[in-house]
């Protein structure tokens, strides 16, 4: 097997006149934390469900473990711990039973871990899905995806409106089974602080176009924020190659940049601008930064 858990080639995904996936390519690693984060409708989940073979590629390749997921469903799905974005849970089962019924589909379910699981997740065995709150149908869920322990973990907004306590329980999960066993972990979320935290790679889809794809500590290097002064009030902000985004007025204004640092000096040496200060931008700046400047391109195009 290529060294990839997952390899993505020009994969285009229509849904009538909707461009959901446009010419996507990427590759996850063995033993990565891959972060999918994009706007809502960006497409994350259309990509996701690709993986899993529940849609059928209408242009491009996707092979998980080298195989077909359309194709082999068991030899793709088996090795696959899936956390839905809606959680579809069947509904009139208790933990128990759901364990029990999830369990037979999962030769290599391990009935310890659930366990360890289910006491850190503090699920009770006799309460019944219906009745399980948002957090705990995301802890439920997570549970089933982990307790088989899969090679791959595909998560669709693992986190998504759960409070902290809870993000904390499935993150933690999420970074123990990787760290403790190398196992690959792709996850779509839009909560970018997070998706900072515990990923080595990240993706950032935009209306279904790969918009940047990294390791994670690459991305971060290769942005920085400038606050600069200028001698003058500047009505607006000149043009300058490398400023994604400026905010400010006057003479003070704060930019965003992506590469070109010894250019965008020089420029602003010629513009008699001073630079006050310089700081990393955090993983959500560089994703606002990155939309914005995406979409200024489209509009000026
Ligand atoms: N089955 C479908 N039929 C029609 N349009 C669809 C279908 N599935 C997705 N779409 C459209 O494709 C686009 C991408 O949707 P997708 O659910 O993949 O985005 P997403 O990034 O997961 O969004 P969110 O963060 O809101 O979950 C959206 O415009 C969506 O409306």
């Amino acid at each position: 097997m290529s060294e990839h858990v997952i390899e993505i080639s020009d994969l285009s995904r229509r849904f009538g006149k909707k461009q959901a996936l446009d010419n996507v390519s990427l590759s996850v690693p063995e033993g990565a934390v891959f972060g999918l984060v994009g706007e809502n409708g960006a497409g994350k989940t259309t990509l996701l469900k690709h993986v899993l073979g529940f849609l059928k590629p209408q242009q491009g390749t996707v092979r998980v473990f080298g195989l077909d997921p359309v194709a082999d469903p068991p030899g793709v799905l088996g090795r696959i711990g899936h956390l839905s974005e809606t959680r579809d849970l069947p509904t009139w089962m208790t933990i128990r039973e759901l364990f029990e019924f999830t369990r037979a589909f999962y030769p290599k379910w391990d009935p310890v871990y659930a366990e360890e699981l289910r006491m850190m997740f503090e699920l009770s065995l006799n309460q019944k899905v219906p009745t399980l709150s948002r957090g705990q149908l995301a802890r439920a869920g997570l549970l089933l995806a982990l307790a088989h322990r899969p090679p791959l973990l595909v998560l669709d907004e693992p986190s998504s409106g759960l409070d902290p306590v809870v993000r904390k329980d499935i993150l933690d999960a999420i970074i123990r089974t990787v760290v403790d066993e190398g196992r690959t972990v792709l996850f779509s979320s839009h909560l970018l602080d997070e998706v900072q935290r515990v990923s080595d790679r990240v993706a950032i889809l935009d209306q279904g176009k790969i918009l940047l794809t990294s390791p994670l500590d690459e991305v971060l290097v290769s942005h920085y924020q400038l606050t600069v002064s200028f001698q003058e009030p500047q009505p607006f902000f000149p043009e300058l190659a490398g400023a994604l985004t400026w905010s400010g007025s006057g003479r003070e204004w704060k930019i965003i940049c992506n590469g070109q640092k010894q250019e965008l000096e020089v420029a602003l040496q010629e513009l008699k601008a001073e630079i006050l200060e310089q700081n990393s931008p955090t993983l959500e700046e560089i994703f606002v930064a990155r939309m914005k400047s995406a979409a200024r391109s489209s509009f000026e195009e």
